[in-house]
């Protein structure tokens, strides 16, 4: 139903909606659940305490009764009766105190002189226990029905019993499971305190202790009807809680769109699932007036950025540790363009980029030599273009020659990419085999400034004298052209004769322009 009532909705209301229930729905939940354990936690909290205390007034009553004993004469003096009345006035359980010798009759209480028998199972119960104490529920002519016995015999043989009714022992447990709870709590199999009867729902939960040295049991019941009575107390708490976890999800969901849309994530998604595009920048020879060569360069388009400059996308894969996945994912496309046009390319180079510090890691070559395994219409056909933005130092050098001579034996070629910008000296030139030397566009951009023309003819003359080839970039105008054409500089690699282009249109281009180069 919910699907339904989304479905008519624009899309932000609809993530509201969806928060908006998801998170009332677990609030209910919370609360739901959270009542019921905490019910369920306090009951046998309660329960543990409950027994605590009748564990604590046990050892208070029998140290009461301790003392008695203590003082009593045997007999049953005035004495003797004023200390019994005066032990029952200060107790606070017992109001009637009685003392039986070892023939076990009571013989005096604090009402005077007595003679009343103890029942032979509490003689046997006093007798068997090891402190010589237990207690009972009976019948007391005081008292009344159900009163509350406790017996101890002291070393002398004179022993001390205190009459209490039920609920003067029970007001402890009282105090800490009502009204919340019911309980039972039973001497053997005598109850001695109970609201029990009042429970008039189901009981969800049971939680039962006992004193075994006094065969005393306190069953506590935690009935249904507590859980409903308190349930809506918690609704405002429950509102709260939905209004907390509504802007909890809405924020969490908003700065997740936000990571989601950032570029950062985006590029990092891109290059994951291979959606970057490659385009193909053809390289004009001036011999031949073909295109021998060409350029692999980067492209994309984002959902959320538009266009992305392939500057930016480096960068970024730079900062995400991710070049040579970039890298590898421009070479496979490249490879997967060389199998779906294999005639029209068949006697074409292309050249991909490639981060200086990729080219000097252990697995390159060989990663790059699986790739050609998975490509073969690629070997023999792929150039890397490298750019020295940064100097080597004095361990990467010798690394760097050895990759060279790997790469080499790949049959991939290496041209120095942005020749005349970054370090790529003169020096740098006689230590690596490279083929091709492609000068930076700055210098086609200024050609007409004589002291650019000069270090483009040193520059000449010099890829000459190693064998290398020569390409300038960035030849835009007809003038830039003659100008290179004079320096006698070969392959040409501009928007004058055309820009990078998707593979289609670059298949075009080379179908168009097989025979006779002319400008775009
Ligand atoms: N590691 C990788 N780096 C890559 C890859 N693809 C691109 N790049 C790097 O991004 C730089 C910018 O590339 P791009 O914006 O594509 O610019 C290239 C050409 O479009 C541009 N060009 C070519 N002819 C002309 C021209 O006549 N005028 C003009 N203004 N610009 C022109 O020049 C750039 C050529 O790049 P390069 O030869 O590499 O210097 C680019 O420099 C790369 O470093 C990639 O896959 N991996």
């Amino acid at each position: 139903m919910l699907n339904s009532i989304t479905a008519l909705l624009p899309a932000k209301n609809k993530v509201v909606l969806w928060y908006a229930c998801l998170s009332l729905a677990l609030s209910i939940a919370l609360f739901v659940v959270g009542l019921y354990v905490y019910l369920s936690t306090d009951l046998e909290r309660k329960t543990r305490l409950a027994k605590t205390l009748l564990t604590d007034q046990m050892a208070d009553i029998f140290e009461e009764l301790k003392h008695i004993t203590d003082d009593a004469s045997g007999a049953c003096y005035n004495d003797d009766i004023t200390q019994l009345r005066r032990a029952t006035f200060n107790s606070p359980t017992f109001k009637e105190l009685g003392l039986f010798g070892d023939n076990f009759r009571v013989y005096c209480s604090n009402f005077g002189m007595v003679n009343i028998p103890i029942y032979s199972t509490i003689v046997a119960r006093i007798e068997s226990s090891n402190d010589r104490k237990t207690v009972s529920l009976m019948r007391s002519n005081t008292l009344g029905d159900s009163t509350f016995f406790a017996f101890y015999q002291g070393e002398n043989g004179i022993g001390v019993n205190g009459l209490a009714p039920p609920e003067r022992f029970s007001r402890l447990v009282d105090s800490v499971l009502l009204p919340e709870y019911f309980y039972e709590l039973t001497i053997g199999r005598q109850v001695l305190s109970s609201n029990r009867d009042g429970i008039d729902s189901d009981v969800w939960k049971r939680t039962t202790v006992s004193l075994d040295d006094w065969a005393m049991t306190l069953d506590v019941f935690f009935p249904s009807n507590l859980y409903w009575q308190r349930l809506p107390t918690l609704v405002p708490f429950m509102v709260i809680a939905w209004a907390v976890l509504f802007f909890v999800f809405y924020a969490g969901h908003l700065v997740s769109v936000y990571y989601r849309r950032s570029l950062r994530h985006c590029v990092r998604r891109a290059i994951k699932s291979g959606t970057l595009d490659v385009y193909f920048q053809p390289i004009v020879s001036l011999s031949t007036s073909k295109a021998p060569e060409m350029e692999a360069l980067l492209r994309w388009r984002s959902a959320h950025h538009g266009q992305v400059s392939p500057l930016v996308i480096v960068n970024i894969a730079e900062q995400l540790g991710m070049m040579d996945e970039l890298t590898w994912l421009v070479i496979r496309k490249v490879g997967a363009f060389y199998r779906e046009y294999p005639e029209v390319l068949s006697g074409i180079n292309t050249a991909v980029n490639v981060d200086r510090f990729s080219l000097l890691k252990e697995n390159f070559a060989p990663t790059l030599a699986g790739i050609l395994e998975e490509y073969p219409e690629l070997k023999g056909k792929l150039g890397l273009e490298v750019t020295e933005n940064s100097a080597l130092n004095a361990q990467e050098l010798p690394l760097m020659v050895s990759r060279f001579e790997h790469l080499k034996a790949l049959g991939v070629g290496l041209s120095v990419d942005d020749f005349g910008t970054g370090y790529s000296g003169l020096d740098f030139l006689r230590r690596f085999p490279y083929d091709t030397l492609k000068l930076d566009q700055i210098f086609i951009a200024n050609i007409d400034d004589p002291f650019t023309r000069q270090v483009l003819t040193s520059v000449t003359q010099l890829a000459k004298e190693l064998g290398m080839d020569l390409v300038a970039e960035g030849v835009e105008r007809q003038d830039q052209l003659d100008a290179v054409k004079a320096l006698g500089v070969d392959k040409v690699q501009g928007y004058y004769f055309s820009q990078p282009l998707p593979k289609d249109q670059v298949i075009a281009w080379v179908e168009r322009h097989c025979r006779n180069v002319s400008p775009a």
